[in-house]
């Protein structure tokens, strides 16, 4: 494998940071100004976990730029995938990683790849194993559209969209709260929103119950508050999203309704901007008034994913 070539995983540097956000905005007022850049090259698009943002922004991105698209929905379409070197593949699994990797990078200039954590194999998630194999075998410059740890497209347009939204010359105050939610959920968006908030010189306050803390990894340098009432006073954005526990791996420690965010919450904040990645479970992480006030940036942060997918791509193409 070419150890020289370039990926886009995670928060490298503030200078990248403002170079990417930069061009996805100049992007976003001429989508199609690059549009010969990537003629005569494809991207797979590998999903092995749901989506609806990351698969169409992505595409569209490539689209804009004259590259040619291709999603496999491998958990869907393709065969049972075997991800540990040296498996006797007598049991489940039909094609070795290896292989896949190998065929897929052989088909394209640049491969995509969503993989979610197990949130059960504590080890295998945090040194992102499935993803890590993707990396180690394909041979070509791989896009992440959300690992086990990280989702580094997601946390692009979201700084994206802050960068665009807040004309004051003081620094914002940015918030990341944990919310409700029914089912175990993975940390990589909060992860990566606190890596790169922290890591573009925002000032970033988390604030979850007791038990929550996330991998410090990626929170080192912000406030940590399990007062949520506390820590929205004043806020300019709050990031609002579940995550599991990390510490009590991948288990659900609380489901109080009571950090579900309202109006009623914010009402020391009345600047706030809201923000969620979506999906978002309406009237259990955040409330419909919310959703459908003047505060939510929800679908600017959905419509920046493509500017700042185009972004990446045309930086890859550069490299
Ligand atoms: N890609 C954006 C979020 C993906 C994932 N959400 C989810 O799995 C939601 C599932 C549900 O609501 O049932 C997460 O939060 O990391
Ligand atoms: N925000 C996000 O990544 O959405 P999808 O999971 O629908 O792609």
């Amino acid at each position: 494998m070419n150890s020289k070539l370039k990926h886009f995983t995670r928060f490298e540097s503030k200078e990248l940071g403002e170079q990417l956000i930069h061009s996805a905005l100049e992007y976003k007022l001429d989508p199609k100004k690059d549009h010969q850049k990537g003629a005569g090259k494809r991207i797979g698009c590998i999903f092995l976990n749901p989506s609806l943002r990351t698969r169409v922004s992505t595409q569209l991105a490539a689209l804009n730029l004259g590259m040619e698209p291709i999603v496999l929905n491998m958990d869907k379409e393709g065969w049972a995938l075997e991800m540990r070197d040296g498996a006797v593949m007598n049991k489940g699994t039909v094609e070795h990683i290896k292989d896949a990797a190998a065929v897929l990078g052989s088909y394209f200039d640049l491969l995509a790849i969503r993989a979610f954590p197990t949130l059960t194999h504590r080890d295998e998630d945090i040194n992102d194993f499935a993803f890590g194999q993707f990396l180690k075998y394909s041979g070509k410059p791989i896009i992440s559209l959300e690992s086990a740890i990280r989702h580094p497209l997601q946390s692009l347009a979201d700084q994206i969209t802050m960068k665009e939204i807040f004309a004051e010359k003081r620094k914002p105050k940015v918030v990341l709260t944990w919310a409700p939610h029914i089912k175990a959920i993975p940390h990589a968006v909060a992860n990566s929103f606190a890596e790169w908030t922290l890591g573009m010189g925002h000032e970033l306050t988390i604030t979850h119950p007791e038990g929550y803390e996330l991998d410090q990894r990626f929170t080192k340098g912000a406030t940590i508050e399990t007062n949520q009432a506390k820590a929205l006073e004043e806020a300019d954005f709050v990031y609002v999203k579940n995550w599991s526990s990390f510490n009590d791996y991948g288990k659900i420690l609380s489901t109080d309704p009571s950090w579900m965010l309202t109006e009623d919450s914010l009402s020391h904040a009345p600047k706030a901007k809201v923000m969620h990645c979506l999906p978002v479970r309406r009237n259990v992480e955040l409330s419909d008034e919310i959703l459908d006030g003047n505060r939510s940036l929800v679908q600017t942060q959905a419509q920046n994913r493509i500017f700042a997918a185009q972004s990446v791509i045309s930086y890859l193409l550069d490299s």
